[in-house]
């Protein structure tokens, strides 16, 4: 799946486990985005069990490797996954969905209603994206495909879309309300704080909610990913993130520097991976699942 995988299966197979062995898995690891400090933490884990001889093959390594990462990534999983499980102490549980542009909110909607509907849960959508009409399109095509309304409102604040969803999806006894925001950077302040705003006027309108507030982040973006995630966060106390864009890329290692990057305090988890553009390209989370597709 990943392009790590191209590297390194030639290099898990090697029986020299020597100097040039370690610095090309090293390079491997920075290119996929896993961070220089946990590419150097990992290193050094590897080239002491190489020297103790607790591992004395590339193939015990790359076990050793699998183990480490999964227990690294553990603390980004999250059981029981809410978007995995049937039951729900809300109705309608709120999801605000927010990131920079074309990180693949609108898409990652469209496969969460669909992934919804399979629960048997009832979905409604809000366009909370006022600026651009073909946004609020994109979104009425998915909730076509999906056969879920969405609320829209030509101009008005995406605050005003928000309310007006909530009081719709309570009206309506909807499971899910998702509400989808423009993309904007996390740099620019006054979006940041139109997006506070949001957060509070859906805290208004029904109290506890959202009660998710998942950042969908493109999996290709590397150290700038980790900015975005530290600053959407700051603004928001993210619950949860679904990294998009993991189908083909060499960059799968920005996860690994995720995990290294949000150590304290109230962390979101990942929920999901975005493998494609289809509707059913939406795959689980799980620490050791994806550790071993990094590196086998
Ligand atoms: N390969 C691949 N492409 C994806 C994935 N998720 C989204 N995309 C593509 O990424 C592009 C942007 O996706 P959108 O869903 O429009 O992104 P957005 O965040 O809503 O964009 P804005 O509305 O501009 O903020 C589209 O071409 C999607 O098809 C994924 O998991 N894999």
């Amino acid at each position: 799946m990943f392009g790590l995988r191209k590297t390194l299966g030639s290099l898990f197979k090697s029986n020299q486990l020597d100097d040039a062995w370690f610095d090309h898995l090293e390079e491997s690891l920075i290119q996929s985005d896993v961070g220089l400090p946990t590419t150097e933490q990992l290193m050094a884990k590897l080239r002491k069990a190489a020297k103790s001889e607790k591992a004395s093959s590339a193939e015990e390594l790359q076990s050793l490797l699998i183990q480490e990462v999964a227990s690294l990534l553990q603390s980004l999983e999250t059981n029981p996954n809410p978007l995995f499980t049937s039951a729900s102490s809300h109705i309608p549980e709120v999801w605000l969905v927010v990131g920079v542009n074309g990180a693949g909110k609108t898409t990652t909607i469209g496969k969460l209603c669909k992934l919804f509907q399979s629960q048997d849960k009832s979905v409604l959508l809000a366009a909370g994206d006022t600026f651009r009409a073909a946004a609020r399109n994109q979104l009425q095509e998915w909730g076509g495909r999906n056969q879920v309304d969405v609320i829209t409102q030509e101009g008005g604040d995406a605050a005003a879309v928000a309310h007006d969803a909530i009081h719709s999806a309570i009206s309506r006894k909807n499971d899910i309300l998702i509400i989808d925001t423009a993309g904007r950077l996390a740099t620019q302040d006054h979006l940041m704080e139109e997006l506070k705003k949001v957060k509070r006027v859906i805290g208004k309108a029904l109290p506890g909610a959202p009660h998710h507030t998942l950042l969908v982040l493109d999996g290709n973006t590397g150290q700038n990913g980790l900015s975005q995630v530290k600053a959407f966060h700051a603004a928001l106390g993210l619950t949860s993130i679904i990294v998009t864009k993991l189908d083909g890329t060499a960059k799968g290692g920005v996860i690994c520097a995720l995990a290294q990057t949000l150590k304290e305090g109230p962390k979101p988890a990942i929920l999901a991976l975005g493998k494609g553009e289809g509707i059913d390209d939406l795959a689980p989370f799980t620490a050791g699942q994806y550790s071993s597709e990094l590196f086998n």
